[in-house]
């Protein structure tokens, strides 16, 4: 799994380690091993928090992929072809050569990619379909952003990671940019919503714009068998 040096992938990292050492010790079989994959484009400005999450993590194995050329060679190939890429597409397509490293490394170990996704992200559909959104285990599923931060506690995660604001940090031209200025709605109101809390009819609104308008990217793809977007 990619390891970003944000909350979600910190909890699902360290999770997916303690994971894979029970089942070497109940199996006695050493090939379970957890893969850790630091997927910069270029330098990444918080290298820092990415190694502390590494420490945290504390991986069986630990791989580098810089996905920058990649990702520029498949931007200037569609320039080439007079299709201009928005800094914002260009976001998804660093997002979608993620989960195409990553599958590449699960097909030479025999491995499963596992994803970050999670209620909060998921109600809002705030991911890139087929990019972060593709995984083939999605362990920290039905927990809010809050449960996730508790559960890293737990964990023992230094405070710095759980506290980190949240980022896609997809744009080249908004580096770092906050989910919550992103989506135009806070963590916190997306959390009471989950949890059937009262929020401001402004929040519920806006949360409830997202669900709509993503719903496509909670089905796999539509079908003449399927009417949910109907
Ligand atoms: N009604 C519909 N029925 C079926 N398919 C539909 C559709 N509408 C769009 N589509 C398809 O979906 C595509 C748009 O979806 P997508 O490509 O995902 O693009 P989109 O949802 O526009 O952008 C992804 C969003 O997720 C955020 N994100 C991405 C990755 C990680 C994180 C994070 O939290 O770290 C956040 C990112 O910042 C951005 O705001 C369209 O190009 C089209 O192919
Ligand atoms: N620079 C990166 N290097 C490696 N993996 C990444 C990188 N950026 C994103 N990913 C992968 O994409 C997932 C989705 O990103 P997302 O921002 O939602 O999670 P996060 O960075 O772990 O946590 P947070 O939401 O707190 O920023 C990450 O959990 C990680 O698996
Ligand atoms: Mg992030």
């Amino acid at each position: 799994m990619g390891i970003s040096g944000g909350q979600d992938s910190s909890l699902v990292g360290r999770l997916a380690q303690l994971a894979i050492e029970e089942m070497r010790e109940e199996t006695g079989d050493s090939n379970y091993q957890f893969i850790a994959i630091r997927l910069p484009y270029g330098v990444q400005a918080d290298e820092e928090d990415a190694q502390r999450a590494l420490k945290f993590i504390h991986p069986d194995q630990s791989l580098v992929v810089n996905i920058k050329a990649a990702v520029d060679g498949q931007v200037a190939a569609l320039e080439d072809a007079g299709v201009v890429v928005s800094d914002f597409n260009k976001g998804n397509i660093k997002a979608r050569q993620r989960m195409i490293t990553q599958y590449a490394v699960a097909g030479d170990t025999k491995g499963a990619v596992l994803g970050t996704d999670h209620a909060a992200e998921n109600i809002t559909g705030f991911f890139t379909k087929f990019g972060d959104g593709g995984a083939d285990l999605v362990p920290i599923f039905r927990l809010n952003k809050h449960q996730g931060k508790m559960l890293l506690a737990e964990l023992g995660a230094d405070s710095v990671i759980y506290e980190k604001i949240p980022t896609a940090d997809l744009e080249d031209g908004k580096p770092g940019l906050a989910d919550e200025v992103a989506l135009g709605v806070t963590y916190q109101d997306i959390d009471n919503y989950t949890e059937g809390k009262k929020i401001s009819d402004e929040a519920k609104e806006k949360i409830e714009g997202w669900y709509l308008k993503t719903e496509h990217k909670r089905h796999l793809p539509i079908t003449i068998f399927d009417d949910f977007w109907k």
